[in-house]
């Protein structure tokens, strides 16, 4: 095998050793507190070079025109598109309007398409995503509700996590603990290897404020019901 080569941006392995539990609660996605140290460019360079070295490890030819670029294509990939919910850089924006037509009943935005990868596996979760809050002062554009979804979604995650980060910024977004999150999801790492199971699939919830009534959980459950 060829003699590897070593990265432009070598490993700050002091920074490896960080224990994540000791500076983040247990909700946050474990993230080092040098994590945004490199810039994106520099990553992609990084990631470049390690799936190189990958590919490279499994004997594939990497002269081959169609493998030559994959290291680069992943490490584009990883940074700027499937992982790029890591960056708060990349939190949306959401815009509340003032709720002045009073609305109080249950919103529910249902059906937001997710797709995740599972951080044990870094392979995807496949997935709808229901939301609902109920209002008090402040209404949000609809799409900003995809759109957390979607930022929390693009990180590595297990689904119960995912769940309540969603649940968590949406109290925060909106001002009110009234919101409830539900999502349904295939795993890949569950179906297409180990246990090869295609046809089991993974719910969880979360219910916060009026949604811990039953009433409200029923009505919800109720919207969402195919
Ligand atoms: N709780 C939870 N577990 C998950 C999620 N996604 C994947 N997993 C599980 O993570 C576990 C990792 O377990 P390990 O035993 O370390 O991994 P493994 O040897 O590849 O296990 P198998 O998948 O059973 O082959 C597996 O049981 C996965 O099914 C998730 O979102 N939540
Ligand atoms: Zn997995």
């Amino acid at each position: 095998m060829d003699k590897p080569l070593t990265p432009n941006i070598p490993l700050d392995l002091e920074s490896e050793e960080t224990d994540p539990i000791s500076v983040h609660s247990a909700i946050e996605t474990p993230l080092r507190p040098d994590a945004f140290a490199l810039s994106d460019a520099e990553k992609i360079e990084r990631i470049t070079f390690y799936f190189r070295e990958i590919m490279h490890t499994l004997g594939l030819d990497l002269t081959d025109d169609s493998l030559q670029g994959t290291p680069h294509r992943v490490a584009k990939m990883y940074v700027n598109e499937v992982f790029r919910g890591l960056n708060p850089e990349n939190k949306p924006h959401a815009k509340l309007f003032e709720n002045r037509y009073a609305y109080n009943q249950m919103l529910v935005e249902r059906d937001i398409t997710i797709y995740s990868y599972c951080e044990h596996h870094f392979v995807p979760i496949i997935g709808k995503a229901h939301v609902a809050y109920m209002p008090e002062k402040n209404v949000v554009g609809l799409s900003k509700l995809n759109r957390i979804v979607q930022y929390f979604a693009k990180r590595p995650q297990v689904q119960e996590r995912l769940t309540m980060q969603i649940a968590d910024e949406l109290k925060q977004v909106l001002h009110t603990q009234n919101v409830a999150v539900y999502i349904e999801a295939d795993h890949l790492c569950v179906m297409s290897r180990g246990v090869n199971d295609v046809g089991s699939s993974t719910i969880t919830t979360e219910f916060s404020g009026l949604f811990q009534e039953d009433k409200y959980r029923q009505e919800f459950l109720q919207y969402i019901r195919k």
